[in-house]
This record gives structure tokens, sequence and C-alpha cells, in this order.
């Protein structure tokens, strides 16, 4: 590669392999708090979409990179990225609007992804067959073999853009195959980040190639062209539908939304449930799949643990992303928070009350807690990618259980309580990807299983588990 250093400000081309293409057609990536464009970005056509593909296709077929050499890039990827964090957070932390503590800790998090896939490279591997005992199989030995599946479209949501992209993209070199990356519009500066550290790192063209663009154009485009092998996306789940419905016979994972339930049983630390389903609930504004929004009280604990629960909620700062102490920064656009208020106001009108929050400043909503909900109201059922909580209370725990399985989603869901029983109780119970207990939904370490059931998606991600779908198991029995 041999691609100019990003000067965040200045005009970006798409990544085609070693070269930087500019076209008329560009947009811009904002500044979601000040509104100053931070970059201007060439839109991919259709030919260029095309081109992506056969360049990807081609780099696959000449794949000159052994594991050892796939381990290193990766590992110094990770390094790279430990030595630029805080420009990367910067650049993060402007797009998405995210704080900048926030933005730290989503850098943090993908030096491990880096790493953690890194070393994945080296352990890619098949298992002897258990054949033996078949009728007909004397003196065949089988195994089978982990094999690389070709281009992978991986296609990135707004919200954790650089994380969740090397989610998809360091797996899936980790395995031997290329990649056509189309991020979001509104987040799609800090790409060129992971781009330039993946090229410093030693990655050789044609390996990663990346096309901008809208989801309903280039996004399209990527998902017709059948040379792509798999899609690994992650999104809303009414554009993963899409996806699944839309590419034939070909493999896709699906990382896609939740409406995260959180029980908060009446033995547990309220404190702490105050605090994690805070402080998580409104991490980057609540825009996370598995941000808590719907909180099950124990009637016994409702008093203490609304208060403790407000009280934290009117504690954080809310404001400029950049600042160190800023708590909440603004929604990733205006439209999306008058969406968010929208919701609010309708469930007030349906008998909701506001404990806190339910202001609007711009892109900005004040952080929200909601109680005498509803099941049918869309802070309820939906996903409200806000900052928004509901708390509603119940009396017995599989009363409790069965309001939190009653949605359409199933990514990750949350209980605190000091019973052990209680605790194995919601494990087994609750209908969701993933369980945490005494910590909030939203809990996520890079090197776990992580994915949904039902509308939440298809497939898992965590480098470990990314690896096994993003590979063909392809059977080998010898004949002795
Ligand atoms: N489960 C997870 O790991 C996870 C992680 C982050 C976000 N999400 C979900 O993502 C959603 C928010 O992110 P978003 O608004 O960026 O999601 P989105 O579905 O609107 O967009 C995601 C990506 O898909 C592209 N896209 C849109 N239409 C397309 C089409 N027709 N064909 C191909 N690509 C298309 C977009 O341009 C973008 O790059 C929420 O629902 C959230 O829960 C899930
Ligand atoms: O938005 C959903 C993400 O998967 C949350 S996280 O970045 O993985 O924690």
């Amino acid at each position: 590669m041999s691609i100019s250093k990003s000067q965040l400000g200045s005009h970006r081309g798409l990544i085609i392999g070693d070269q930087e293409i500019f076209g008329e057609s560009e947009f811009t990536v904002k500044d979601k708090f000040s509104g100053e464009v931070i970059a201007t970005i060439t839109k991919a056509g259709k030919k260029d979409v095309e081109n992506a593909v056969t360049e990807a296709l081609n780099t696959f077929h000449n794949d000159e990179l052994t594991p050892y050499q796939r381990y290193e890039i990766l590992k110094k990827a990770g390094e790279l990225l430990k030595e630029r964090k805080e420009q990367v957070a910067f650049t993060i932390a402007r797009e998405v609007g995210k704080t900048i503590k926030d933005a730290r800790g989503e850098v943090d998090r993908a030096i491990q992804t880096l790493i953690l896939s890194s070393e994945e490279a080296k352990r890619i591997a098949g298992e002897e067959l258990p054949i033996a005992a078949s009728p007909g199989a004397e003196n065949r030995v089988g195994f089978t073999m982990r094999m690389p599946i070709g281009v992978i479209g991986a296609i990135t949501p707004f919200n954790f853009p650089f994380n969740l992209a090397c989610h998809k993209i360091a797996p899936a070199l980790a395995a031997g195959n290329t990649v056509v990356w189309k991020p979001a519009t509104t987040t799609a500066a800090s790409a060129y980040h992971l781009i330039e550290i993946l090229q410093d790192a030693g990655l050789p063209s044609g390996y990663v190639n990346l096309v901008c663009g809208s989801g309903a154009q280039v996004g399209d485009w990527l998902l017709q062209d059948e040379r792509v092998g798999k899609y690994t996306f992650t999104g809303s789940a009414e554009v993963g539908r899409y996806i699944k419905e839309n590419s034939g016979l070909r493999k896709v994972s699906l990382e896609l939304g939740n409406n995260s339930p959180n029980i908060v049983h009446h033995d547990a630390d309220l404190d702490l449930a105050a605090k994690l389903c805070a402080l998580k609930g409104f991490n980057t504004s609540g825009q996370a799949c598995i941000s808590v929004q719907r909180i099950y009280v124990h009637k016994q604990a409702e008093e203490a643990f609304l208060s403790k629960l407000k009280s934290i909620t009117e504690n954080l700062k809310v404001g400029n992303p950049l600042e160190e102490e800023t708590d909440i920064g603004p929604l990733i656009s205006e439209g999306e928070a008058e969406r968010v208020i929208n919701w609010i106001d309708e469930a007030v009108s349906q008998g909701a009350e506001i404990v806190t929050g339910g202001k609007r400043d711009g892109a900005i909503v004040t952080p929200t807690i909601l109680k005498k909900v509803e099941n049918d109201m869309k802070v309820v059922c939906e996903e409200v990618f806000g900052p928004v909580l509901t708390v509603s209370t119940y009396e017995d725990i599989n009363e409790a259980i069965e309001a939190a399985n009653n949605t359409d989603y199933g990514l990750q869901s949350g209980i605190f309580t000091t019973d052990l029983n209680i605790a194995m109780k919601a494990v087994k119970g609750f209908k969701t990807g993933g369980v945490i207990v005494n910590d909030a939904s939203t809990f996520r370490a890079d090197a776990m299983p992580y994915g949904g059931i039902k509308n939440s998606g298809i497939g898992r991600e965590g480098p470990r588990y990314a690896v096994e779908v993003l590979t063909e198991l392809k059977t080998v029995i010898l004949n002795l």
C-alpha cells in the first residue's frame, strides 16, 4: 500500500488495492457536537464497488501471507493503535459525538480485539475425526481443516465505528480472507486511521478495501456482488433482515439490536445496581445495542433503587464530548434526538411518568428515567437507542423473567442479586445470547462469544468465535 497519511479535514478517497481513488461525488463527516466538517470522503460508485471486490478476490487468490505473518501484522497493528490512541479517540469522539472518555475506552478495546485476533491466526486448525468404527471406514483417517472463505463483505454501524470494524476485519484477516469494508457514512472518518494502522503494520495492499457511501447504494452493490463469499454485518434488525433476504445462499453473520432487560432483585447491592444501570445505560448516550433499557426492580427495592438511580443520573454532566468531565454527549443526529423525545412524549401520553430528564437541546437528550411504563409503549418494546431507562416493578422473579423475555430481541440481559439460585434461574430463563450477573447487560469483554438470538442476530463475534464463522470446514478422508 502506498496511501498518503490522513489529515482529517482533508479529502479522502476510496481505498482499492494500492490506490486511493477520488471521485466527484462526496459526502462529509461532521463533528456531532460542533457541526464542523472533519472529513470529506468520496462516495463509491457501482464500478468502484466492483473493482474493490475484484481487488480483494485477486489478493485472496494470490495470498502470500503465512498465518505467522498475519499474526505479526495484527499484533503490530494493536501496538500501533496503542501509540496512536489519543489521535484515534479524538476522531471517534468527534464523529460519533461520544465522550472522549468513552472513545478512549473504545480504542482500548480495539487494541484487545486486534491482539486477540493476531493470536487466533496461529491457532486455526481442524481436528481428527472419530470415524474408525464406522462401517467401511477401515484404514481410513479423517480430519477437518479450516479454510478461509474468500472475500468478506464487512458492513459496520455508526456507534462503535472503530472497535466493531476491528471485530470483523481482524478475525477475517487472521483466518486468511480478504475484505471489502463499508463503514457507516456518519462515522467514516476513523476508518482511515484503521486503514493506515494496518498499512503501517505491514498489511499488503488488496487485503482490506474501503468503499464509502450510503447503505442503500454502496451497501446494496456490495450485497449484489456474488463474488463476496460472506457478509458480516452489525447494525439494525431491519437492515440485517434485508441482508439475509438478499444474500441468497451465501453466509451471513448478523449482530443486530436489542432492548436490553436488567432485573434488580430485592436482595441486590442497590448502590452497585443503580450505578451500573445509570453509567452503562447512558454510555454513548444509550446508543449501544446492549445498553441497559428496561429495568425490572422488585417492588420491595423500588423506592430505594429509584432514588439512587435518579441521583446518579442527575449528577451526570451533559455537554461537549471533548471535555474530560462530560459524561453524555449528543446523539448521532438531531433527527434521532427528536425521535427519542417523541417516543418519551408518546409514552407519557400513554401513562408513563418522567422521573428525570425528557428534555432535548439540539442533538442532546438529557438522560431520562421513565416509570409506570407498559410493555406496548415504544420505549419498552422497541430499541430506543437513546439515553432512556424504563423502570417497572415485579413481585415474583418468574414474572420478571417472563416480562424480560416478552420482546422480539435477545442479545444480552442482566440480573443483580446476591442469591445464587435466583441468579441461576435468570441465567437459565433469559432468552438472550448472553446473561450478565451483578453487572449490567452492557458488559462486553472482547474475547467472549457475543451475539444474539431472535431478532438480535445470527452468529457470534469475539475473535475466536468470529474465526469459526469466517472459515469453512473442509473434511478430508485418507484411504490408507
Ligand atoms: N449487536 C451488535 O453487536 C450491534 C452493535 C452495534 C450496533 N448495533 C445495532 O445497530 C443499529 C444502529 O446502527 P446504525 O444506525 O448504523 O445501523 P444501520 O442498520 O442503519 O446501518 C448499519 C450499516 O448498514 C449499512 N446499510 C444500510 N442499509 C443497507 C442496505 N440496504 N444494504 C447494505 N448495507 C446497508 C449502513 O450504511 C451502515 O454501514 C442499532 O439497531 C444497534 O442495536 C448492533
Ligand atoms: O452497540 C453494540 C455494541 O456491540 C456494543 S459494544 O461495543 O460491543 O460494547
